[in-house]
């Protein structure tokens, strides 16, 4: 599990956070607190085992001495092995605080419980003089592993990998978050994330997906104030059914159906409207009362669906477009999405994102902000990690969902939980959809099939209530 609704910050970010505390608190007394959430963590799962700690040239080596330091004073068996001298003032004086001896890294013997203090947020090339096969080994060789705020080899702010080991049993992350701890490449590399908080405030508009926070409908709800839902069905009727079951399942008080003929199928609760063109869906969105349209699912790619997303797109109406919605948009989807007064949300997986925003460079969190803004859309980018990005620039990443998403389906599901949320009238529809979604995934346990999602959207909401 990744800490829930926690800040997400870049190495820059963090610096200018740790700097303004500097300006009121030594240098000195941030490193005593970050080595002592080190320390915490470290004895509660060494459990009287002799300790390695690896320190490196910068901070993360000393946030390392005062982690060994205050764990030999509560009774552990600590040895420190360290890459070379310390290069900081606040590491010379944290070495300075430990009595003991400082081994090489490169001789050092592997012990059951290893620390990780060699490079943090400071990394800034792949590691070099031979430094990423010995820790490795002596990462493999340890029974559990911890990394001092991040595993080193890892880039903080896109998680690439510039020599980091395999096989960390958890990373205590320091002040707040890093892309790298979320990220899928990144993530994969820091086993359990743990946060401690070390006094520094860090203000930040990205976070990690939290629990969303939904109400009952009032005493005087009707289905038209839970929110009326569109989805616009097309080419594979099944996955227009699928989204509208979400929508229902979500708390949509009302869900149409936008049908060229009767499919069939689906609840019995799921309104069929008759809608063969682009021009009857357009008559039909001049209804005031719907909430959300969802456009895309199975939509096909033909003239007619060509047809329904233009009336889609020209209704002012709040509009999720997934799909083929998405790759019939291709490349002219920001000039088509500026031009929309009412708000949009994309949930692209990277096929459909790298196929509308080929301009966007960087890692995932980069990218999604850069098509957000200058689609001025809110995008939610799929995948083993899914990144939110809204065009005022704030993001949310949820991590480490059930793998068994991966299926046909799930992607309705999800777009017609966010058409529930957007209807509803929820601020932060993205967030909670997302949220929603993977903990429906969690309750459905594996080997789901996408249909069998919407039924576990009750249990998720009654743990939001
Ligand atoms: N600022 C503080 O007092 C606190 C910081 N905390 C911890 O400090 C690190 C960040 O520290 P910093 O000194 O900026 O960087 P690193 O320790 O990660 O490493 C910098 C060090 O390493 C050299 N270097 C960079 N890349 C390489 C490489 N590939 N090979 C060899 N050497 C490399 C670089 O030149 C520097 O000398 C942060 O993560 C926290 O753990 C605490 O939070 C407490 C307060
Ligand atoms: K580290």
């Amino acid at each position: 599990m990744i800490p829930p609704g926690a800040p997400i910050v870049t190495a820059a970010q963090m610096r200018a956070a740790e700097e303004a505390v500097f300006r009121r608190e030594p240098q000195e007394d941030v490193m005593e607190r970050a080595g002592a959430a080190v320390a915490r963590e470290v004895s509660r799962f060494a459990q009287g085992a002799p300790i390695l700690v690896l320190a490196g040239p910068g901070n993360n080596g000393g946030d390392a001495y005062v982690a060994a330091r205050l764990l030999k004073a509560a009774g552990h068996d600590v040895a420190i092995a360290a890459s070379g001298e310390p290069g900081t003032g606040a590491a010379r004086a944290m070495h300075g605080r430990w009595d003991g001896e400082v081994g090489s890294l490169y001789q050092a013997r592997p012990r059951p419980v290893l620390v990780d203090g060699l490079f943090g947020t400071g990394l800034s090339r792949p590691l070099e003089r031979g430094i990423a096969p010995v820790l490795a080994e002596l990462v493999a060789a340890s029974r559990f592993s911890l990394a001092i705020d991040l595993p080193s080899g890892l880039a903080t702010d896109t998680g690439a990998d510039l020599g980091a080991p395999r096989g960390i049993s958890a990373t205590l992350a320091l002040g707040a978050l890093k892309p790298a701890h979320v990220l899928d490449k990144g993530l994969e590399r820091c086993g359990h994330v743990l946060l401690a908080d070390i006094g520094i405030p860090v203000e930040s508009q990205w976070r990690s997906v939290a629990r969303p926070q939904l109400a009952p409908p009032g005493a005087r709800a009707h289905k038209y104030s839970r929110g009326l839902v569109v989805v616009v069905e097309g080419d594979m009727p099944g996955a227009a059914r699928l989204a509208a079951h979400a929508a229902m399942a979500g708390g949509a008080g009302y869900t149409v159906l936008a049908s060229a003929g009767d499919t069939g199928g689906g609840p019995d609760a799921l309104v069929r409207q008759r809608i063969a063109s682009g021009d009857d869906l357009a008559d039909f969105l001049t209804e005031t009362r719907i909430g959300a349209v969802v456009v895309g699912p199975g939509l096909g790619r033909d003239r007619r669906a060509e047809g329904l997303l233009k009336a889609a797109l020209n209704a002012n109406l709040p509009l999720i477009l997934d799909g083929d919605a998405l790759t019939l948009l291709g490349k002219s989807a920001a000039a088509w999405l500026q031009r929309r007064t009412a708000a949009t949300w994309l949930t692209p997986h990277s096929g459909e994102f790298d196929r509308m925003f080929e301009g966007a460079e960087g890692d995932k969190i980069t990218r999604t902000l850069m098509a957000a803004a200058e689609a001025r859309v809110t995008v939610i980018h799929k995948g083993a990690d899914t990144v939110i990005a809204t065009p005022r620039g704030e993001v949310r990443v949820l991590s480490r969902a059930s793998s068994w998403l991966s299926t046909a389906g799930t992607g309705d599901v999800l777009a017609g939980t966010l058409a529930a949320q957007v209807a509803g009238g929820n601020k932060q529809a993205a967030e909670a959809a997302a949220w929603l979604h993977a903990r429906a995934a969690a309750l459905a346990g594996p080997a789901f099939i996408a249909d069998a999602l919407p039924m576990h959207l009750p249990q998720a909401i009654s743990e939001c209530l």
